[in-house]
């Protein structure tokens, strides 16, 4: 049998079509003007930043979008084959030049025209372009409308055009000036918003001026990077450094990556011909430094990106030894970026160690989802899940939604034994976890990218940062313990302005997470089912205060604060911190947490060390609209 792929978007069910827009009171009846001028603006507290023209945003808000009609986003081609990458680690090898340049010519380049006046690049901005700010900290620098009202440097500017960024986000609006003035920044903003670009311009823009730390066919046996990018995950890390090449491509910026279960000694010569920007997980850099093999003490620029889960307890000591004891220049000396789109207040305490002075600022509503995702949550008991997962795919399968669709499950067997079921009832699915080998990660991914197996099982290894063009349905089989988990898994669909659809199978389970979840319902504009309404009441009377949702409940179940991570620095009222500290952490599951999820996967713990020695593969992660042949199965 064969299927037309149609192309639609959204997912099975297709119940929600098009989300209502959220207008914000003030501007209701308002002629729709230029949104900036309009809607934007910091909040009466952030009152640093008061240029004319910068309305109060008043009670926040923001356009919901759902809109149907996006431009198609025209990225690079579907993923190949493995040893394109060692091609790409060479920047003095012409194949590294030639096969960007290639990357490049099929996005495209943009006219000037069409880059400084808009249009988008693909992107839908108007689903951002009310979205509130708030930035605090002293001397705010404010933001820009256009890349190029800062100076960036012609090469970096050049790039820009050629990925057709016509124009900053509204993280990067602000994010950019900030970074740019080299001051330490605290940003959170939400999933698919573009905060890899908003970390990597300020970097490579500064390295441009301040000049080159290494020249191609250096010969240093000790690499020293100005510049760190810390990810939790290997996949993360391997896509920033694609993102982070295009950005320098013909800079002069030397980029180098480095991440466990891959070969040490291919990473290890890569950093001997020089390094400007290194990025890395925590894990391979440790072992680089113990080995004498890399140096933090010309670090000028560290970024942490998924900063709050690299400050979460299974990373922090390793960070903070990163950080705090390998010879890192100190705060002051290096400017500091954390990223997130989640920030708990103990996290962002635990952070501030390594700031100084820092402008915390917060897009959207921090800790919430973006009104772009559709979010079902469906009554289902763990007996029936498979079944019900089942029809849920088939449905899609009939309807011609044919997209990439992600499935999360808590533990790495239950992705495994899923991968199975649903590959031997005929429907292509590949699993990625933390117990598979390097290669067999990469293989999983780069064939959900390329939709050969178009549905992907994974525990919360892929639930961060992954930028995967084309994930038109998240499902949660089983659903995190923590709502922030929540929010990145459901923010691998509604990308880059587009829609998304993200199904939750909810069961006695996850009782617990009820409030929550109907908490960051309500803030997202979603339809939350009377049932969920129910159990929210109930477990909140069960489950008051502590545990991981203190913050939920005011520690004591008390005011509801969803999204509440402001900048902690306004709340703290010395004690306040309901919950914080010592063993307030125990409505994490520690003991299965990075044991039997998934997390085993990150290159921190000393578990990794048994996954040493895969190498090869790679992947490509400009990828043009994929056409997700697997279904064909
Ligand atoms: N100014 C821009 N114009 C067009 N596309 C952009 C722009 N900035 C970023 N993008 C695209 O938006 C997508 C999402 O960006 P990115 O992965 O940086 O999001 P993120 O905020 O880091 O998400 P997450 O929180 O999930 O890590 C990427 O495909 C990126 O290329």
């Amino acid at each position: 049998m064969s299927w037309d792929f149609t192309g639609g978007r959204g997912g099975a069910g297709g119940g929600r079509a098009r989300l209502p827009s959220y207008v914000p009171p003030h501007l209701r009846n308002a002629p729709v003007a230029n949104p900036y001028n309009a809607a934007y603006g910091y909040s009466p507290y952030s009152a640093v930043y008061n240029a004319p023209g910068y309305g109060q945003y008043g009670g926040g808000g923001y356009v919901l979008g759902g809109q149907q009609d996006f431009a198609p986003r025209g990225r690079g081609r579907r993923g190949r084959g493995g040893q394109r990458r060692n091609e790409y680690e060479s920047s003095s090898s012409p194949s590294f030049a030639d096969a960007i340049a290639e990357k490049f010519d099929e996005l495209e380049v943009l006219g000037e025209e069409e880059a400084a006046g808009g249009g988008g690049g693909g992107i839908n901005f108007e689903a951002y372009d009310d979205i509130p700010v708030k930035a605090t900290g002293s001397e705010v620098p404010p933001p820009v409308e256009r890349f190029d009202e800062i100076d960036l440097g012609e090469g970096l500017m050049q790039n820009i055009r050629r990925c057709k960024y016509s124009k900053p986000t509204p993280v990067q609006k602000h994010a950019i000036p900030i970074a740019v003035a080299g001051r330490d920044l605290m940003a959170c903003a939400q999933t698919g918003s573009g905060k890899t670009a908003a970390f990597c311009f300020p970097i490579i823009s500064t390295i441009l001026k301040n000049g080159l730390n290494s020249g191609p066919g250096g010969t240093r046996t000790v690499a020293q990077p100005s510049a760190l990018i810390l990810s939790p995950t290997r996949e993360l890390s391997c896509q920033i450094h694609e993102e982070a090449k295009k950005f320098a491509f013909k800079t002069g910026v030397r980029i180098v990556v480095a991440y466990g279960g891959a070969s040490i000694q291919q990473q290890l010569y890569n950093l001997e011909k020089g390094v400007d920007i290194l990025v890395a997980t925590p894990g391979r850099l440790a072992d680089m430094i113990d080995r004498g093999r890399v140096s933090l003490k010309m670090i000028k620029h560290l970024a942490l990106d998924e900063a709050d889960r690299m400050l979460d307890m299974g990373f922090e000591p390793q960070i903070r030894k990163i950080v705090q004891q390998m010879g890192m220049p100190p705060p002051g000396q290096r400017q500091t970026m954390l990223f997130s789109a989640t920030f708990p207040d103990e996290i962002q305490r635990l952070a501030s160690d390594f700031l100084k002075d820092y402008i915390f600022l917060s897009v959207g509503r921090v800790g919430s989802s973006t009104g772009l995702i559709s979010q079902k949550i469906e009554l289902v008991q763990d007996m029936d899940k498979r079944s019900h997962i089942m029809k849920l795919l088939h449905g899609q399968k009939a309807n011609g939604k044919r997209d990439l669709t992600l499935v999360f499950t808590e533990t790495k067997k239950g992705a495994d034994a899923l991968e199975y079921y649903l590959s031997m009832s005929g429907l292509p699915a590949i699993a990625i976890h933390g117990d598979k080998v390097q290669m067999e990660r990469e293989r999983a991914l780069r064939s959900f990218k390329a939709g050969v197996t178009p549905i992907l099982v994974a525990t919360d290894v892929a639930s961060r940062g992954l930028d995967i063009p084309n994930v038109s349905h998240v499902i949660n089989f089983d659903l995190p313990k923590d709502i922030d988990d929540y929010v990145h898994r459901i923010g691998r669909t509604g990308r880059a302005g587009k829609s998304g659809l993200a199904t939750a199978f909810f069961s006695d389970q996850n009782m617990s997470l009820a409030k929550p979840l109907v908490e960051l319902m309500k803030e997202s504009n979603q339809e939350v089912p009377p049932w969920l309404n129910e159990y929210a009441k109930n477990s909140s009377n069960i489950y008051s205060g502590g545990g991981r949702y203190r913050r939920y409940g005011g520690g004591g179940g008390g005011g509801s604060r969803h999204g509440g991570y402001d900048d902690y620095r306004n709340d703290y009222s010395g004690g306040g911190y309901g919950g914080y500290g010592g063993a307030s952490y125990g409505g994490y599951d520690s003991g299965s947490y990075y044991g039997d999820n998934g997390y085993g996967g990150y290159a921190a713990p000393p578990a990794w060390s048994g996954l040493g020695g895969g190498g090869g593969g790679g992947y490509e992660l400009g990828t043009e609209a994929v056409v997700a042949s697997g279904w064909d199965m």
